[in-house]
């Protein structure tokens, strides 16, 4: 278990352009340019992990596999990949970007025989991705409800997932904070390392959920705050990693 919150930028990219959706719904979102550069933005501050969404991927009307798999070899930082990852293609794709890590969304509740392969054959390059509105989970770009979260996280603890990214998808691009019992009790129903995603606004969420690293969270995603300039990357990490500035 790492002692500090690792904070994941978020480029999410729709139709070539990086965007920031509300509550992942498609149309919602805000543009903020080329997704290369967004990248390399965050980078520069200072971020060791990117998180890279291929939005039109987890829409299903088509992707960005080129400018993701562009961004993966440009950057020198790890990046956790995820967006449409639903079958062999675009699994072996996805991991010969030299991404550090892959979420697996949809493809986790629907094709659960799949994703426990995925899991078995790649480890803890594979992280599933649990997207939820109260305790069901969402699926198809959050369009369709996939079952319960709590049942799922048992199987797939059975199936030895290495992590998950817990996103509440109420919480996402709200700018009202993160729902920190939702995280809680993700953390108390399974061992294994959370990423928290959706609702980080301030600074004092940061604080509030390095407050959960010692029962399991591991990281956390900033998008929409960062791009508004609501604090600055430097300055979170600072934060996380205790550095005055
Ligand atoms: O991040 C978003 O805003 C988002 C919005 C709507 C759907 C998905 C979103 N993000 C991430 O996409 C993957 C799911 O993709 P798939 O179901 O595997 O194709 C997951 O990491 C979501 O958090």
């Amino acid at each position: 278990m790492s002692d500090y919150l690792e904070l994941l930028p978020a480029v999410d990219i729709k139709g070539g352009q990086a965007v920031q959706l509300v509550q992942g719904v498609d149309g919602s979102e805000k543009r903020f340019g080329d997704p290369v550069e967004a990248a390399l933005r965050w980078q520069e501050a200072g971020a060791e992990w990117l998180h890279l969404v291929d939005l039109d991927g987890a829409f299903g009307h088509g992707t960005n596999r080129e400018l993701q798999a562009q961004i993966v070899g440009t950057l020198d930082i790890h990046v956790e990949m995820s967006g449409g990852i639903r079958d062999d293609e675009s699994l072996e794709a996805a991991m010969a970007t030299g991404a550090r890590r892959v979420n697996i969304g949809t493809a986790a509740l629907e094709h659960p025989e799949w994703c426990a392969r995925a899991i078995a054959t790649y480890g803890d390059r594979v992280a599933v991705a649990l997207d939820v509105r109260g305790r069901t989970l969402s699926a198809r770009g959050w369009t369709r409800d996939g079952g319960d979260l709590y049942e799922v996280l048992a199987r797939l603890d059975g199936e030895g997932c290495a992590r998950y990214v817990v996103t509440d998808v109420d919480k996402d691009g709200m700018l009202q904070g993160p729902n920190l019992q939702l995280l809680g009790d993700v953390c108390a129903a399974t061992d294994r390392p959370v990423v928290a995603s959706g609702g980080v606004t301030t600074l004092a969420d940061i604080e509030a959920l390095m407050g959960l690293v010692p029962i399991g969270v591991e990281g956390a995603i900033a998008g929409t705050a960062l791009y508004e300039g609501r604090f600055t990357l430097e300055d979170a990490l600072a934060l996380t990693k205790g550095v005055t500035p």
